[in-house]
C-alpha cells in the first residue's frame, strides 16, 4: 500500500469541520470589532487601542482563494489537531486551528516514519478555490518503505507561477522547518543552489521568530534586506500573506544611504574600498581628528583664575581614547572630565565645590570652546572626503595596512572643490556608515535576514552586521551565484564579517524551481566557476523544456518576438532576460510588435503585473518565471569585468525557470556552456 493514500471518504466531514471553524473566526473577528478602543484611560491610549484593534479586525479576515487549514495531525488520542496560517478558536476557547508556527504543529512538518513524534497519521489537503479538494494520508506507524511522495507537494511545487511570490507554508520540508524554527539567538547562514527555497525558508523563519518572540522583535525589529527593488518586490506579499506585516524591507544600498550616489569606481577601487581593512584605515583617520592640546585650560571664575596645563588635559584625552567607547560618546565626556581636573583643584585650594559646579564648569564657555579645540565635532564625509583628495591624510591613516599602489588607487585623480560636491560612489557611502558608526553606535535590530549575501563586500556586511549586533541573522545565499568582483568565497569569512563567527551553516540542496532538463543545462557553468559546489536535485516531476536557438544577427529580433509569443501560449509568467546593454531596444521590438510587458529595474517594479517582464540581466537574481527567454549568454557574460563573474551572471540568468527556457543567440554560447552540446 502506498505510503500517501488519497482519501475520499472522510470529504463531507472535513468541509464541515472547515465551515464550522470558518464560523468561529467570524465570532472572533465580530468580538474584536464590538470592542470599544474609548473605553481606555486617556486619549492617547484610546488611539493605541483603536490602532492595535483595527490591526486585529483586520488579521481576523478570512480568505475566500484559501482554506483556514491545509493539514491534521492525528496522535493516538483524539481531538486531531488542524494546522493553518493562523489560530482559530470556538467559544469555548478551545483551539479549532492551531497556527503553523506554534510548537505542537512541528510535527506536521518533521514527524517521519523513523521519528513519528507521536504522530500516527499526517493527513495533506488539496485546496480548490477556498474549498477542500482532495485529502491525502500518510500513516506514520506503516513499516513498509513504499512510495512517499505526495501529489499535493508535487501539485503545489508544479503550479505555474503568477505574480509576486506565495508562501510555502503548506508544504515546508523537514530540512527547510529546522532551519525556520532555529532558536532566536542561532545565526543561521543557509548555502543552497538555485531555486532550493532560500529566500522561502529565510521570510518563514522571519515570521516563525516573530510569533514566538513576538515581544521582544516587535520592539526590536525584523528587517528583510534584498539585492534590489525588483527583488524586494518579488517577495513583498509573502510576509504579510502570513500575517507580519510590521517587517521592514531594504535594499542593502538604501540601509547605508546616507549621500546621494553620484559616481561609479573603477572595480579596483571598489573591490579595495570593499575591503575589511578600510575599517582600520578609517578608524585611524577618524581618531587622529583628536586633536593635541599644547595650551592649557584657563577658566576665569570669580575672581581667581583656574589653569589646567596641556600635558594633564592630553592624559585626560589618552583616557578617553583608550575607553573602547564610540568617538562622540568620548567626546561628549571630555567636559565633564575637565571640569573634575578643575574641581580637584579648587577642593586642593580649600573649597567645598559640589556637583553643581562641576556642570556648571563643563557647561561654562571657556571649557566648551577648549574641549571643542581639542576634540572637534566631525562630519564623516569631511574625513572621507580628506582622505580621497589628501594623499598625505591618507599615506597616515593606511601606513603598514594599504601598500603605496593601493593608496593611488584610492586618490581621487580630480579632487572635488569639497564634501558637499564630492561625487560619492556605492562603497563610499558604504564607508560613510562605517565613519557613522565609529561616531555613534548603530541601533540594533532585533533580527536580519539578508538574501543574497555572496554578493556584498567585507564592508557591506560590517554594515548589515552592525544592523543586528545585540540580535541574530540569518543568512542566505550561493557561492555560485555571486556576481560582484568582491563576492565572497567563504561563508565563514562573510560571517566573520557579519559579527558572527558563531553561527550554524545548514545547506540545501533539493531544487524546486528549476527542472532537472534547465538544470542540467546550467551547471555545465559550475565546473569553470565554482569547482566543488554542486547543482541542486531537482524535486520536480517536470523535467522541463530547454529550447536553443540560433540564428543570424539580422533575426535575432523576430526570433525573440516568436520565442515570448510561443512562451505565452502556456499558462503562467514570462521573462525575458536580456544583457543590460539590450533592454532599450528590446523594449521597443517589444512595444512595435504589440506585446504587453512590465520593466524591471534595480530601482523599478511593474506596479502592473505584466504577463512578460522585461529583465536586465544584471537584475534577475532571486527572481522566476514559469518560462524564460535569454537573449545572447555570451553578451550577458562578456559585460561582466572577468570571465568567472560572467559565467556567474550567466548561471544566475539560467536557473530563473520554472517551466520552460528558450536561449536565442547569434554569437556561439560561450565554450563551457556549449561542451557537451
Ligand atoms: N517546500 C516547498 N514547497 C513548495 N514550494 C517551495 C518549497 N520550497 C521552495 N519552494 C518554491 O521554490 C521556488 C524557489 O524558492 P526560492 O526563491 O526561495 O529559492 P532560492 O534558493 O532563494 O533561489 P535563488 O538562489 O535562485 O534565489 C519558489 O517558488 C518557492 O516558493
Amino acid at each position: 500500500m502506498p505510503d500517501h493514500s488519497p482519501v475520499t471518504t472522510d470529504l463531507e466531514p472535513e468541509r464541515a469541520y472547515l465551515a464550522a471553524a470558518r464560523a468561529d473566526l467570524t465570532r472572533m473577528r465580530e468580538r474584536a470589532e464590538s470592542l470599544d478602543p474609548n473605553r481606555a484611560s486617556d486619549g492617547d491610549s484610546a488611539y493605541e487601542l483603536a490602532v492595535t484593534l483595527a490591526r486585529r479586525v483586520a488579521s481576523l479576515q478570512d480568505n475566500p482563494h484559501t482554506t483556514l487549514f491545509f493539514g491534521r495531525i492525528d496522535h493516538a488520542d483524539p481531538p486531531p489537531r488542524y494546522i493553518g496560517r493562523r489560530h482559530v478558536s470556538n467559544d469555548a476557547g478551545d483551539p479549532v486551528v492551531l497556527d503553523w508556527r506554534a510548537p505542537v504543529s512541528t510535527a506536521f512538518y518533521r514527524a517521519s516514519r523513523t521519528e513519528p513524534m507521536g504522530v500516527v497519521r499526517r493527513r495533506r489537503f488539496g485546496i480548490d478555490k477556498g474549498q477542500i479538494s482532495a485529502i491525502e494520508d500518510e500513516n506514520l506507524l506503516a513499516a513498509d518503505e513504499s512510495d512517499s511522495s505526495s501529489a499535493i507537494l508535487a501539485q503545489e511545487i508544479e503550479r505555474p507561477r503568477t505574480g509576486p511570490m506565495r508562501d510555502i507554508v503548506a508544504t515546508i520540508q523537514p530540512e527547510q522547518d529546522l532551519i525556520v524554527r532555529s532558536d532566536v539567538d542561532v545565526s543561521v547562514c543557509v548555502q543552497g543552489a538555485p531555486g532550493t527555497g532560500k529566500t522561502a525558508v529565510g521570510l518563514h523563519r522571519a515570521a516563525w521568530l516573530l510569533y514566538t518572540h513576538r515581544d521582544r522583535l516587535d520592539r526590536s525589529g525584523v528587517l528583510v534586506v534584498g539585492p534590489n527593488r525588483a527583488f524586494l518586490d518579488h517577495i513583498s506579499a509573502v510576509l504579510p500573506a502570513l500575517g507580519e506585516v510590521r517587517v521592514g524591507h531594504s535594499t542593502a544600498a538604501d540601509l547605508v544611504a546616507h549621500a546621494r550616489v553620484r559616481s561609479v569606481d573603477s572595480t579596483e577601487a571598489a573591490v579595495l574600498k570593499g575591503d575589511s581593512r578600510m575599517a582600520e584605515v578609517l578608524r585611524r583617520a577618524l581618531w587622529s581628528r583628536v586633536g593635541r592640546p599644547t595650551e592649557p585650560l584657563v577658566l576665569p571664575r570669580g575672581a581667581r583664575k583656574w589653569r589646567i596645563p596641556a600635558y594633564e588635559v592630553q592624559e585626560i584625552v589618552d583616557e578617553l581614547m583608550t575607553r573602547g567607547v564610540r568617538f562622540n560618546a568620548a567626546r561628549e565626556m571630555l567636559p565633564r572630565r575637565l571640569a573634575h581636573a578643575v574641581l580637584l583643584r579648587m577642593e586642593r585650594a580649600g573649597d567645598s565645590p559640589d556637583d553643581r559646579v562641576q556642570e556648571s564648569v563643563a557647561r561654562s564657555g571657556p571649557v566648551k570652546k577648549y574641549s571643542a579645540t581639542v576634540w572637534p565635532a566631525v562630519d564623516p564625509a569631511q574625513v572621507l572626503f580628506d582622505l580621497w583628495s589628501d594623499s598625505e591624510r591618507l599615506a597616515a591613516a593606511a601606513d603598514g595596512v594599504l601598500d603605496a599602489d593601493e593608496q593611488r588607487i584610492l586618490l581621487w585623480g580630480k579632487p572635488a572643490r569639497s564634501k558637499g560636491t564630492a561625487k560619492w560612489s556605492v562603497a563610499d557611502v558604504t564607508l560613510l556608515d562605517e565613519l557613522h558608526d565609529l561616531l555613534s553606535r548603530t541601533p540594533s535590530l532585533g533580527h536580519v535576514v539578508l538574501d543574497e549575501a555572496q554578493d556584498l563586500s567585507p564592508m557591506q556586511l560590517r554594515a548589515v552586521g552592525r544592523r543586528c549586533s545585540t540580535g541574530a541573522i540569518t543568512v542566505l545565499g550561493d557561492i555560485a551565484q555571486g556576481t560582484t568582483p568582491w563576492a565572497t568565497d567563504s561563508w565563514g569569512t562573510a560571517m566573520t564579517h557579519l559579527g558572527k563567527p558563531e553561527h550554524h551553516l545548514e545547506v540545501l540542496d533539493r531544487g524546486f524551481r528549476v527542472p532537472a532538463a534547465v538544470i542540467d543545462f546550467a551547471a555545465r557553468l559550475l565546473p569553470s566557476m565554482a569547482p566543488g559546489l554542486g547543482a541542486p536535485v531537482s524535486v520536480r516531476d517536470n523535467t522541463g523544456e530547454l529550447r536553443l536557438v540560433t540564428v543570424g544577427e539580422d533575426e535575432r529580433s523576430a526570433a525573440l518576438i516568436e520565442a515570448v509569443r510561443s512562451a505565452l501560449a502556456d499558462p503562467g509568467s514570462v521573462g525575458l532576460i536580456v544583457p543590460d546593454a539590450d533592454v532599450t531596444a528590446t523594449a521597443k521590438a517589444l512595444r512595435e510588435n504589440g506585446i504587453e510587458h512590465g520593466q524591471l529595474g534595480v530601482e523599478s517594479v511593474d506596479e502592473a503585473d505584466h504577463r512578460v517582464q522585461l529583465v536586465p540581466a544584471t537584475v534577475a537574481k532571486g527572481l522566476e518565471f514559469d518560462h524564460v527567454v535569454v537573449l545572447e549568454p555570451s553578451d550577458i557574460a562578456d559585460a561582466e569585468p572577468d570571465t568567472r563573474t560572467g559565467l556567474r551572471r550567466l548561471y544566475v540568468v539560467l536557473t530563473r525557470a520554472v517551466s520552460s527556457l528558450r536561449v536565442i543567440h547569434s554569437r556561439p554560447l560561450p565554450a563551457e556552456l556549449a561542451e557537451h552540446a
